[in-house]
């Protein structure tokens, strides 16, 4: 379980001052960034959760209070119980980080020789660390590559080998910032399948932090939105595009033109806010509904009355699309 309860961090910036050069320094004067502000959540143990912000939203700050490595300047994070500022070591033993963009192997040794280094770096057993490095092995598909120095490995291959590093002492909390990042379009498809696989077969709980949206959307129930330092959405990704009134599109096919275009127009004669007629194509019929306001089992009723259906599909709203709006709100 993670819990952050009421995270403020600010940061103190020098302003340079109006002379030149090191005499800058001089007449400068301090500016506060309040780079986070009232952010609290609580990820349950075994739950799949994104965290999306745009660029400077606070996002790698927060995972650096969450981690341990920054002091939040108030509030208070729990990572199993454990307070990471207090109790550093437990909070290590409980938590596994990877940073796509670095790689917290070691780049001239063999795969297998930074899981050495790094279960010594925990205390783990040599059985032990063997044991579970045959485990991560079938999880992840290192084997091949497992003698090979980090240095050689392909970008997807690292970031398999930085999965299994930051899994090896067996954290039940594993933090994500950009798994996928460079990755191409079979790799991305694997680390996410992995993923998955993880947080089914092993329990874990996963915070996942990434600017994809295809990430966030096939793997996470939940979203977590930060912008400008606050939480701006805490929900199911589904709420998130009802929540800035993105409606979804229905498709109805009739049997003849005619059940369509009455359809329409009984539609608009009803002038009802939750479904819209949008126009008719051939015999199908366009309406745009609200999801929150009505379900899609509902609107079906609604339109069969109208005439014989043949066909119905529904299109909700583009995730991506609901994201850039409620960032630019
Ligand atoms: N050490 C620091 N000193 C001063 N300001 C900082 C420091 N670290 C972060 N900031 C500022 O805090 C804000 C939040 O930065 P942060 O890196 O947490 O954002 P982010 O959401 O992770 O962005 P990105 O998606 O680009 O990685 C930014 O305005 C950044 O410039």
């Amino acid at each position: 379980m993670i819990e952050a309860a009421h995270l403020h961090k600010s940061f103190k910036l020098r302003k340079p001052g109006p002379r030149k050069g090191l005499r800058s320094l001089l007449g400068g004067s301090t500016v506060v960034k309040e780079a986070v502000r009232d952010v609290s959540f609580t990820i349950a143990s075994g739950e799949f959760t994104g965290f999306i912000g745009p660029n400077g939203a606070g996002k790698s700050t927060t995972i650096k209070m969450l981690s341990g490595i920054l002091h939040p300047s108030s509030g208070s994070v729990r990572l199993s119980g454990i307070d990471p500022h207090r109790r550093r070591v437990d909070a290590a033993r409980t938590l596994g980080v990877l940073f796509g963009q670095r790689t917290q192997l070691w780049w001239d040794l063999p795969l297998r020789d930074s899981f050495e280094v790094l279960g010594a770096m925990y205390r783990m057993e040599a059985k032990r660390r063997k044991t579970r490095v045959d485990e991560l092995d079938g999880l992840l598909r290192l084997s091949t590559f497992l003698d090979t120095p980090v240095r050689k490995l392909s970008l997807g291959q690292r970031m398999r080998g930085d999965l299994a590093a930051a899994l090896l002492h067996e954290p039940p909390i594993l933090i994500l910032d950009e798994p996928t990042i460079g990755l191409d379009v079979s790799a991305k498809r694997d680390i996410r399948s992995l993923l998955r696989g993880i947080n089914r077969e092993l329990g874990t709980t996963i915070l996942l932090t990434t600017h994809d949206m295809d990430d966030i959307e096939q793997l996470c129930g939940r979203v977590l939105v930060l912008t400008d330092g606050a939480l701006s959405y805490d929900g199911p990704i589904g709420g998130l595009r009802s929540r800035i009134g993105m409606p979804a599109s229905i498709e109805a096919t009739y049997r003849t033109l005619e059940q369509a275009q009455s359809a329409r127009q009984k539609l608009s004669q009803l002038e009802s806010g939750s479904l819209v007629a949008i126009g008719v194509q051939e015999r199908t019929l366009i309406v745009q509904c609200s999801l929150e306001q009505r379900s899609f089992m509902d609107v079906l009723r609604q339109l069969e009355a109208y005439g014989e259906l043949e066909d119905a599909r529904m299109h909700e709203a583009d995730f991506e699309e609901a994201v850039q709006r409620l960032y630019a709100d």
